[in-house]
């Protein structure tokens, strides 16, 4: 209504232009001035007048905004510098922690729980008590972008899905949600000098690794589910193992650590020498005879990180491998087990060509049935694929490169040039010494003092009884390491369990069971001997009987 009146208004003022007496310039100009005048008239009105200043006072206000926006931009561009790490990317686990340290978490409000048997070392910890043991630790999202201070600089830092912040992949996705997997996080550094943002991600690194000092860290290339960049998902932290629990023949376990110790430390020579600086091993023997035990332990010793890869998994094939291995950090190392299964053995050549004559004749359903079904496991991975790999592992950087099989035989002389392989631990069944050394570390001295009494053997001479008992290279290691652990805290019963069994008859072990793969299922059947000790075969039971040697040792 009230505009309505106020063009009338205007009109009115204007009055009928044909009763003008005056020139049309005049009239014109006349009219001009009184229309402006009582568009004036209008404007002081309350209601539109305080419209359009508003309208006005917005387009300034939004102006202003943009152009703040603009400059923080200009300043964004020419100050700051961005770096994002990718979920599944080592350097992933350095920044959380590292956030986690600098309690950035405690301005997140939103937080996913996990329970605290996992060996993560970044999680955050809520029980107020600290007597109460924590049974679940609280991943924080930093959902929002977060801001602090380090060491002077302004940090800020934001969580990003897959790519975009309403991307997010992985096994738990939310459309429009950011979370944990498979995603990313931006850490911006307020500052012109570019070795700031190095010098962050280098003081995250080194605080892992100080966290990480009682532990080996191992990164399993187990599932591809972040990305065809990120091949080392899954971290996991085992207590580091001293070398001298790994019970071999003297001098084998000092030889390989002095060995990769000096190819660590000689990477000049390698250098000058025009020598590729890369080194292979192979440990190779029956499974439970120490293999892994001794990687690990070594890679305690010389404060490396384990990459380990399994050739088996359906989803490694030349390509994966190739990205897998040129992920891997300098003085990193590179473990393939049972690298084996690269390399078919006659028998599953001949059961495949007559698996693929049998599949030819098959009607398509019961095909599709028979090779969801098929027991045989083939790595997808070729032997030139392997070797390229091989070959191309440390022509830049310095990495060990260890391979462990069960079968030596199957693997092709190719790939066990020097070069290639460069030093090769054999290992064989427990040995008498093996078995002592194993009898005295599970009943030490401190656990288990000498008793006064003249007639109670030491562990000395029980370990004695052990070792004589135990028939050489019938047994590995793990396998009379869990008949000790039946008995831990029963040492006479251990020892003169084993001596009571003499006087059966010695079971055949076939041996196709010493060479059993560990990843087959075991089935374990017992079989109680006199006085109710045994000692586990893979798949049968083993009454113990002084029987052969073993050849064990390192070249
Ligand atoms: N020589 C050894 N010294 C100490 N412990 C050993 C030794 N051999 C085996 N063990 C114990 O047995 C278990 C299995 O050992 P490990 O996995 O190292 O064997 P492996 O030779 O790598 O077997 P596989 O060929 O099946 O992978 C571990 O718990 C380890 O502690």
């Amino acid at each position: 209504m009230s505009l309505m009146y106020y063009l009338n208004k205007i009109r009115g003022a204007a009055g009928p232009s044909g009763s003008s007496t005056q020139a049309p310039g005049h009239v014109a100009s006349s009219v001009g001035l009184s229309s402006f005048r009582d568009i004036l008239g209008v404007l002081s009105h309350s209601y539109v007048g305080s419209s359009l200043k508003l309208l006005v006072l917005g387009s300034i206000v939004e102006t202003g905004r943009r152009l703040f926006m603009w400059l923080i931009e200009r300043f964004a561009i020419k100050y700051c510098t961005t770096i994002r790490f990718l979920q599944g990317d080592p350097a992933y686990e350095w920044i959380v922690l590292f956030l986690n340290q600098e309690n950035v978490w405690r301005r997140s409000r939103e937080f996913t729980v996990s329970a605290s048997n996992s060996q993560r070392k970044w999680a955050v910890r809520a029980a107020s008590d600290a007597t109460v043991k924590a049974n679940a630790e609280y991943v924080p999202m930093y959902t929002q972008p977060q801001l602090f201070r380090w060491r002077g600089y302004w940090v800020e830092i934001r969580r990003t899905g897959n790519g975009s912040n309403t991307d997010s992949q992985g096994p738990y996705a939310i459309p429009g949600r950011y979370v944990g997997h498979g995603s990313s996080i931006s850490v911006t550094v307020y500052t012109l000098n570019m070795n700031v943002l190095s010098d962050l991600v280098e003081d995250a690194r080194m605080r892992y690794l100080e966290v990480n000092r009682p532990n080996v860290v191992i990164y399993l290339s187990d599932s591809p589910q972040f990305g065809p960049h990120q091949t080392w998902a899954t971290v996991k932290h085992k207590i580091r193992r001293p070398l001298s629990s790994i019970i071999l023949p003297e001098g084998v376990v000092d030889a390989l650590v002095e060995d990769a110790q000096e190819f660590l430390d000689t990477e000049n020579w390698y250098n000058e020498a025009g020598i590729p600086h890369r080194r292979g091993y192979l440990l190779y023997g029956p499974p439970g005879t120490g293999k892994t035990s001794t990687i690990y332990a070594l890679a305690g010793a010389l404060n490396l990180e384990i990459y380990s890869l399994s050739l088996a998994s359906n989803f490694v094939d030349d390509s994966y491998l190739q990205r897998a291995a040129s992920a891997i950090p300098k003085h990193g190392l590179f473990l393939i087990e049972d690298i084996d299964c690269a390399f078919p053995s006659r028998e599953d050549e001949d059961e495949d060509e007559m698996d693929v004559m049998a599949v030819a004749n098959m009607h398509p359903r019961s095909r599709r049935v028979h090779r969801a079904g098929s027991r045989v496991t083939r790595s997808m991975v070729t032997l030139s694929g392997l070797l390229n790999v091989i070959d191309g592992i440390g022509s830049e950087e310095g990495k060990l490169f260890f391979a462990t099989t069960n079968h030596i035989d199957r693997l092709d002389a190719a790939l066990l040039r020097p070069g290639r392989i460069d030093h090769k631990v054999q290992y064989g069944l427990a040995t008498a010494p093996q078995a002592h050394a194993l009898f005295m570390r599970f009943f030490p001295a401190w656990r288990f003092p000498d008793s006064d009494e003249k007639e109670s053997p030491t562990i000395s001479e029980l370990a004695d009884t052990f070792a004589a008992a135990v028939p050489p290279a019938e047994f590995s290691t793990a396998e009379l390491q869990g008949y000790l652990q039946g008995h831990k805290a029963r040492p006479v019963e251990a020892a003169r369990g084993v001596g009571g069994c003499q006087s059966h008859p010695p079971v055949v072990v076939p041996a196709a069971a010493v060479n059993m793969n560990r990843d087959k299922v075991e089935d374990v059947v017992e079989t109680p001997v006199a006085n109710g000790s045994r000692i586990h075969k893979h798949g049968e039971v083993k009454e113990t009987e002084v029987n052969g040697a073993v050849v064990n040792g390192s070249e």
